[in-house]
C-alpha cells in the first residue's frame, strides 16, 4: 500500500520540511519544474531530440511558480515557450514570485486573455500551472474559457490542439475529492481531459477518485522533490505532524503492489493445513432461475481459498444448483429457521446473503444471519445487493444489527438506498474545496453502520468504524473497464467471504478481494466476462508468488 495524502497533509509535509532547514520553498518548486520536463521528456521521447515550442499557462500562486519553472528549463533545452498569466504577477507568492522575475530575464509574459488560434500552431504540450492543491471555488470564467480554448479544436479544419500537461492536478479539479469545483450535478466533466498530470511528492486523495481518474488515456506521474521519507514517517505518525488538524490525520491507502511480499505470505496455505483450518463459507441462493449469481461468488470464494464452500438453496433450486456444482457443497436452507439450524454448525464462518436472494427472503435471512454470528470470535457477513436493497425502507433497522464482522459491498445505487443523504451530499454540486468526496462518504457510512463498507466503483472505496480508508484504484495502468460486466460484483461478494473464511479481518478481506478482482481482470484483459474472475486467480496468484 502507499499513502495518499490530503492537499493539507501534503502543505503540512512541505511546510515541516522548510521549518526543519532540510530543504527551501524554491528548492521544491525547482523540483517540481524539473520533474514534470523529465516527465515530459519520458511520455513523449521525440520531444528530446530537437527544439520545440510549449504554452505555459500560469496560475496566481504557487502551482503557477512551478510553471515558471518549467518555461525556463524548457527554453534552456532550446525550446520556443510562450507563457501566459491569470492575474496580477506583483501579487505572487514569495518563490512563485521569484520564479516568475527568473523567466521575465528569458522571455515574456502575457495575459491569459491574449491566447489565440496561432497560439498553439507550433507548441509540442500546453503546460497547465494555473491552480493546483490551492484551488478553494470554481475557476474564474477567463481561465475556464482559456482551459476550453487551449484543449478544443476551434473547427475540423484546425489542427489538433497539443496534448496538456497538468502540473500537480488539472485545474478546476479539487485535489481531496477529484471533484471539479464548480462543476454540474454530474461533476463528470473536467475543464479538459489531461494528456499528463505530474504531482509531486504523493498522489493526491482525488487523483485516484472519479471524475479525475476517469480517463484511460490519463498518464499520472509522482515526481519525487525530496519530501518522499517526510511522506512515510508521517504515515506512520500522522499526529506528530505540525499544522494538521484532526480531521486530517486518518490513512487513506492506495493499494498496490508494493506490499506483494505481505499479499503472497498471508494468502499462501501453510504446508501443515487441512481444509478445515481455511475456513467453511456459505453463500446463500435465489430461488430457481436466479441461482447464478450465488455460483458466482461460491466459486470466488473457493479460489480465493476457502476450506469448504456451501451454497444453500431453497427447495426450488437444489436441482438447478446440484446440477452445475461439483467441488461445492449444496445443502437446503428456504426460509429463516432453516438458516439459523445451519448456522449452528460453528465450523460455518463465514456467509455471504444478496447475490440473487430476493428482497423478501433477503429481510428474512439477513436478521438471522446477523443474529447467528454476532458475538462469535471468528464470523464474518458480506451483505450486497438484496440484503443491502431490502432495507431501503428502514436502513436504520439494518444497523441496528450489524456488527463488526460485518461487510457491505453497496454500488452507488445501493448506497444511495441505505444513505441517502450521504449520496446526495456527494452527488450535489461541489461549490468550495475541499469538496465531500466519495472517500468521505463511505467512512460516513462505516462510521453509521458500525462496519467496513466497500463502496464500488472503478474507484472503489474501502472504510472501516475507525476511520482509515483505501481506495482500489482500477485506473491509469490498473484501467480494468471490463469490469463493468454483469456478475462482477457477485463474484467480489465471494473473494470478500472466502477471504473472511480464510480468518482475515473484515477491513482486510475487503481490501484484499477488491485488489484481486482488478488484478484478476488485468490479468484476463477483454472479453472478460463474470465466470473468468475465478478461474484467473490462479494466475494472479502465481504472478505474486503465492
Ligand atoms: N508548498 C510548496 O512548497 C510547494 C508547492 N508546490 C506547488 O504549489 C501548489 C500549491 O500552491 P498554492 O497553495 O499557492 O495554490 P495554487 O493552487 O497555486 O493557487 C492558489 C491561489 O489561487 C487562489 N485561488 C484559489 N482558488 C481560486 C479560484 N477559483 N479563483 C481565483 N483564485 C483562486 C488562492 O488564493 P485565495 O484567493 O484563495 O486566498 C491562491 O492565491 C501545488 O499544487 C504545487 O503545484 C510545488 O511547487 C512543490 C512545493
Ligand atoms: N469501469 C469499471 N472499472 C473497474 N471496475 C469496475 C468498473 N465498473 C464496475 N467495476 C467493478 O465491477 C463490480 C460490479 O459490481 P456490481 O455493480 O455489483 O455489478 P453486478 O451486480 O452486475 O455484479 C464492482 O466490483 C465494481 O467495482
Ligand atoms: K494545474
Amino acid at each position: 500500500m502507499s499513502e495518499l495524502v490530503t492537499a493539507a497533509q501534503m502543505r503540512a509535509i512541505e511546510q515541516a520540511a522548510i521549518s526543519s532547514g532540510k530543504v527551501t520553498g524554491l528548492a521544491l518548486m525547482e523540483r517540481a519544474g524539473q520533474g514534470v520536463v523529465q516527465a515530459i521528456c519520458e511520455t513523449w521521447p521525440e520531444l528530446t531530440i530537437g527544439a520545440h515550442g510549449a504554452v505555459v499557462l500560469c496560475g496566481p500562486g504557487n502551482n503557477g511558480g512551478d510553471g515558471y519553472v518549467v518555461a525556463r528549463l524548457l527554453a534552456a533545452r532550446g525550446w520556443s515557450v510562450a507563457v501566459f498569466a491569470y492575474g496580477d504577477p506583483a501579487r505572487l507568492p514569495p518563490d512563485a514570485r521569484a520564479n516568475y522575475e527568473r523567466w521575465c530575464r528569458v522571455g515574456g509574459c502575457a495575459p491569459l486573455t491574449a491566447l489565440d488560434d496561432s497560439t498553439f500552431s507550433d507548441a509540442a504540450v500546453t503546460v497547465d500551472a494555473l491552480f493546483g492543491t490551492g484551488l478553494t471555488r470554481p475557476l474564474p470564467s477567463e481561465v475556464l474559457n482559456a482551459l476550453m480554448f487551449a484543449s478544443t479544436r476551434p473547427n475540423a479544419a484546425a489542427p489538433q490542439r497539443p496534448p496538456i500537461v497538468a502540473v500537480d492536478i488539472a485545474s478546476g479539479v479539487d485535489a481531496d475529492s477529484g471533484r471539479v469545483i464548480g462543476g454540474d450535478e454530474q461533476g463528470d466533466e473536467l475543464p479538459y481531459w489531461p494528456a499528463l498530470t505530474v504531482t509531486f511528492g504523493a498522489a493526491k486523495v482525488g487523483h485516484m477518485l472519479l471524475p479525475h481518474a476517469g480517463d484511460t488515456r490519463h498518464k499520472l506521474v509522482v515526481a519525487p522533490i525530496g519530501v518522499e521519507d517526510d511522506i512515510a514517517r508521517a504515515y506512520l505518525t500522522w499526529n506528530v505532524v505540525e499544522h494538521l488538524d484532526l480531521a486530517a490525520v486518518r490513512h487513506i491507502d492506495l493499494l498496490g503492489r508494493p506490499d506483494i511480499s505481505l499479499q503472497a505470505l498471508e494468502l499462501a496455505k501453510d504446508v501443515a493445513s487441512h481444509k478445515f483450518g481455511h475456513g467453511h463459507a456459505v453463500i446463500l441462493s435465489g430461488p430457481a432461475g436466479r441461482t447464478g449469481a450465488a455460483r458466482l461468488a461460491a466459486r470466488a470464494a473457493l479460489r480465493v481459498g476457502a476450506g469448504l464452500v456451501t451454497v444453500a438453496a431453497p427447495r426450488d433450486a437444489m436441482a438447478e444448483n446440484a446440477a452445475q456444482l461439483t467441488a461445492i457443497m449444496l445443502r437446503e436452507a428456504e426460509g429463516a429457521a432453516a438458516l439459523a439450524d445451519l448456522l449452528r454448525d460453528k465450523r460455518l464462518n463465514a456467509i455471504c446473503l444478496g447475490p440473487g436472494l430476493g428482497q423478501a427472503r433477503a429481510r428474512d435471512l439477513v436478521p438471522v444471519a446477523l443474529d447467528a454470528t454476532r458475538d462469535r470470535d471468528v464470523s464474518g457477513v458480506v451483505l450486497d445487493a438484496d440484503a443491502l436493497s431490502a432495507f431501503a425502507d428502514d436502513p436504520v433497522d439494518l444497523f441496528t444489527m450489524l456488527h463488526d464482522g460485518c461487510v457491505l459491498t453497496p454500488h452507488a445505487g445501493e448506497f444511495a438506498r441505505l444513505f441517502p443523504d450521504l449520496s446526495a451530499r456527494l452527488n450535489a454540486p461541489a461549490m468550495t474545496g475541499p469538496a465531500y468526496s466519495k472517500v468521505d462518504a463511505a467512512r460516513d457510512a462505516a462510521e453509521r453502520a458500525g462496519c467496513t463498507v466497500l463502496l464500488k466503483g472503478s474507484d472503489t472505496v474501502i472504510a472501516d468504524e475507525t476511520g482509515d480508508a483505501a481506495i482500489n484504484a482500477a485506473c491509469y495502468d490498473r484501467a480494468a473497464p471490463w469490469l463493468a460486466t454483469a456478475g462482477s460484483g457477485d463474484v467480489l461478494a465471494g473473494l470478500v467471504t472466502g477471504l473472511l473464511a480464510r480468518g482475515y479481518a473484515p477491513v482486510t478481506a475487503a481490501e484484499t478481494a477488491a485488489w484481486l478482482h482488478t488484478e484478476a481482470a488485468l490479468s484476463f484483459g477483454p472479453g472478460l466476462i463474470a465466470e473468468d474472475l475465478p478461474e484467473e486467480l490462479p494466475k494472479v496468484f502465481r504472478a505474486l508468488g503465492v
